[in-house]
């Protein structure tokens, strides 16, 4: 268990490479995030080795798809224990809502979060899927909705987590990959910031993977990372 905002991306090819850098990281220091390269590799043996190692897991499958299957698979994730688990919010009121529901329904109290534009999108990436408004305002837009529809938060850029602490308020969860600390590379993001900056902005968690994962002393690197943030 942990209660730092800290959430660190297993972005491996193997269940061995992926605990091989959990053995290096503290539970009291950081939350682990397990993707879709990595559960489909290795399935649900690598949420029950991280629980039993005493991490908070947040389960980003980015689920979308019809209601009663989006509802399933996210029932089925909370059912092992994951601490959050997420969606996309393009995926619309009603598949969102019977997440929230069957979760709610089985007593799960797992965080449940929708993804708003993908932190890799720039504004004419959106246009060429044919929303032709700002960007800003299609998460704002995918913001509200996943509020109103009962979830607990969202993944977003930092970029926008500000105006959504206005517009959706402090409790709710903003969830802010593209992290950048000032030493790491930009790699394929498009919407970063550093972490003491999202902090700022009103991230309540960051998502952060290479910056750590992919750096020759990766203990050094969150160890830097949290002294950016002190
Ligand atoms: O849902 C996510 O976690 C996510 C949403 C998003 O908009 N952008 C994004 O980068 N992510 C994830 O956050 C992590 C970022 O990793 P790094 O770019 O290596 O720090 C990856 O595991 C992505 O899958």
């Amino acid at each position: 268990m942990s209660e730092s905002p800290l959430i660190i991306a297993l972005d491996y090819p193997s269940l061995d490479a992926a605990l091989c850098m959990a053995d290096q990281l503290d539970p009291a220091r950081c939350r682990l995030k397990v993707g879709k390269e990595l559960f489909t590799r290795s399935g649900p043996a690598v949420l029950e080795a991280l629980h039993g190692r005493g991490f908070d897991v947040f389960l980003d499958l980015k689920f979308h798809d019809i209601p009663n299957t989006v509802a399933g698979a996210v029932q089925a994730a909370a059912e092992q224990g994951v601490w959050m688990v997420n969606v996309h919010a393009a995926g619309g009121r009603r598949m969102m809502e019977a997440a929230a529901e069957r979760l709610a329904s089985n007593h799960l109290t797992t965080h449940l979060i929708a993804v708003t534009v993908l932190t890799s999108t720039e504004q004419s990436g959106l246009q060429e899927v044919g929303v032709t408004g700002a960007l800003d305002e299609q998460v704002e837009r995918l913001a509200r909705l996943t509020q109103q529809s009962g979830l607990d938060g969202v993944v977003c850029s930092a970029q926008e987590a500000a105006h959504l602490r206005k517009v959706c308020g402090e409790r709710f969860l903003k969830v802010t990959p593209g992290i950048r600390p000032s030493f790491a590379a930009v790699n394929d993001q498009q919407r970063i910031m550093t972490p003491s900056e999202a902090m700022r902005a009103g991230s309540t968690h960051l998502v952060i993977g290479r910056p750590v994962t992919q750096a020759t002393d990766p203990m050094q690197a969150l160890a830097a990372i949290e002294a950016d943030l002190a």
